[in-house]
């Protein structure tokens, strides 16, 4: 009989660059830890709203700080992140529900596209400055990831059923303390659990696990 694994749950929302970082590294210590990887789309609105909190990028000494630090999280972890041009506007002025019932949307459907999706959509927004908002966006999504049923996807965005699950996903980040992106909540084979904040918290997710962290895995670096 095979041991039970630990399971670490990835709450995100495709907004959140850091969100970006964390389900990178996660993806690729899925492949050399024994765990159980959980990716659980979420909405960053709904946690900051519950929490009483608001996007760091409102906070200008906070923006011009986040910029720096995609930098360096590019050259340590290997990836290509980079601010759309109007990335206040899209902090401050949009919304990415209906990107998130996207993933919860596909996570039904076609589970086996989801990791693909979730990279695609991140991709668009945090790497070429594309648009995530528009049924034309999700479409050509949809297309480059090679979804098998797009019209079942696009459906099922709209169905209550999936908005619930976005609600449940949220849900479960507030009641475990979450007060932003990305959360990560992770389960010992005990029943043991503990949450963690943000993408730089590797060492404790590895300290807690008691696998050892290390560094960026970067032979392990899926294709941008
Ligand atoms: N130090 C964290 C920062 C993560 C972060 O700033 N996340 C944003 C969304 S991209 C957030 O939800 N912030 C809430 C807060 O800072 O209170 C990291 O390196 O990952």
């Amino acid at each position: 009989m095979s041991e039970k694994k630990a399971l670490v749950e990835l709450f995100y929302d495709i907004i959140s660059p850091y969100s970006w970082i964390q389900f990178e590294a996660l993806n690729r210590y899925a492949k050399v830890w024994p765990i159980e990887l959980q990716l659980k789309p979420f909405y960053l609105g709904a946690i900051m709203k519950s929490a009483g909190n608001r996007p760091p990028m409102t906070v200008p000494s906070k923006g011009v700080y986040m910029l720096k630090d995609l930098e360096k999280n590019n050259r340590y972890w290997g990836l290509k992140l980079q601010a759309p041009s109007n990335v206040a506007e899209i902090v401050m002025g949009k919304t990415t529900i209906q990107a998130q019932r996207m993933l919860a949307a596909v996570a039904e459907a076609e589970p086996e596209k989801l990791e693909e999706t979730s990279r695609e959509l991140w991709k668009r927004i945090w790497m070429r400055g594309e648009g995530v908002f528009e049924a034309k966006d999700f479409e050509e999504v949809a297309k480059a990831v090679h979804l098998k049923n797009p019209t079942k996807v696009f459906t099922l965005m709209k169905d209550e059923k999936i908005k619930k699950i976005i609600s449940e996903n949220v849900e479960k980040a507030v009641e475990s303390g979450s007060f932003g992106a990305p959360w990560t909540i992770v389960t010992l084979p005990s029943g043991e659990s503990e949450s963690f904040f943000g993408s730089d918290r590797m060492h404790l997710i590895a300290d807690f696990l008691k696998f050892p962290f290390d560094g960026p895995l970067k032979e392990h670096s899926a294709k941008l």
